[in-house]
């Protein structure tokens, strides 16, 4: 269930002519299989856009982008849904607010032509630690935590290797970020899942993350071990300067424990 992720002289220009901006210049990282993989940096450094191009959202992208060495381009739509999933930061945003639970996660399973379907809603509700009695439920009827729950199940319903995590505790009081925190932490190490997680917060990187890399201005300053975070093993200044004033404003304790 995991996959490498080679990401090599990744660029994008949006717009053209005098108003065209290069938001990423030239990005490289890779990830191995298994690991959560941060992304942090300032807003608009691109941490998103990135994880747009991987996901072929955005494809008029320049570079490689490789999962298990094998181009993303190249890969079938079916096959790359199969093969990575996307968790937005807005559960509200993000469930059709007329679509029902049952017909969240029933879609993909159709698509993909999938059977033993009844089986794999209840079985998605269940792995995010919902009651199957939620399929009949639209999402006004969920809390956020609840609707971010059910996120989590839909990209997980197609049994992809590779999840992509757009800060997906930033909507959600700091009690239910801890619990999908946890439940995230959980499906890693039970599936393998390979992980690529953006956040602001160092704190979520230090629970989550095995290395990550800083972003600013679309360029990857630094590529860190989290364990480089406690003591500010960072060498690029601006790294250095986050990583500071992130323990200066709450020592970087484990997102759990804040809660
Ligand atoms: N479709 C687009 N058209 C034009 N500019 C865009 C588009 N998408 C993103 N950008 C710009 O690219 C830059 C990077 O945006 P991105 O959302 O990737 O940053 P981010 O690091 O994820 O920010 P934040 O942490 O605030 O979410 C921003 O300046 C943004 O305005």
């Amino acid at each position: 269930m995991s996959v490498s992720v080679d990401v090599r002289n990744l660029s994008i220009t949006f717009g053209a002519g005098p108003t065209a901006v290069k938001v990423l210049p030239d990005v490289s990282f890779s990830v191995k299989p298994g690991e959560c993989f941060g992304l942090v940096g300032e807003s608009g450094s691109g941490k998103s856009t990135v994880l747009r191009c991987l996901s072929m959202l955005t494809d008029f992208w320049q570079g490689d982008i490789l999962l298990d060495g094998q181009s993303v381009r190249q890969l079938p739509l079916i096959a790359r849904c199969r093969m990575l999933q996307m968790v937005f930061q807005d559960p509200y945003g993000s469930l059709h607010p007329r679509q029902s639970v049952r017909t969240v996660l029933h879609e993909p399973l159709a698509i993909h032509g999938l059977d033993d379907r009844e089986a794999r809603m209840r079985r998605a509700l269940t792995d995010v630690g919902l009651p199957v009695s939620f399929l009949d439920r639209f999402p006004h009827q969920l809390s956020g935590g609840q609707r971010q729950r059910i996120a989590i199940a839909r990209a997980l319903i197609l049994e992809p290797s590779l999840l992509l995590l757009d800060e997906p505790t930033s909507a959600l009081d700091v009690s239910v970020q801890a619990e999908i925190l946890n439940l995230l932490q959980r499906l890693r190490e039970e599936r393998g899942f390979t992980y690529l997680l953006v956040t602001h917060d160092l704190a979520v990187v230090d629970h989550m993350c095995d290395r990550f890399a800083v972003m600013q201005r679309g360029e990857v300053t630094e590529i860190l071990p989290r364990e480089a975070i406690a003591d500010n093993h960072a060498s690029h200044p601006y790294a250095r300067e986050l990583i500071a004033a992130s323990l200066a404003y709450e020592g970087v304790r484990p997102a759990t424990a804040r809660a």
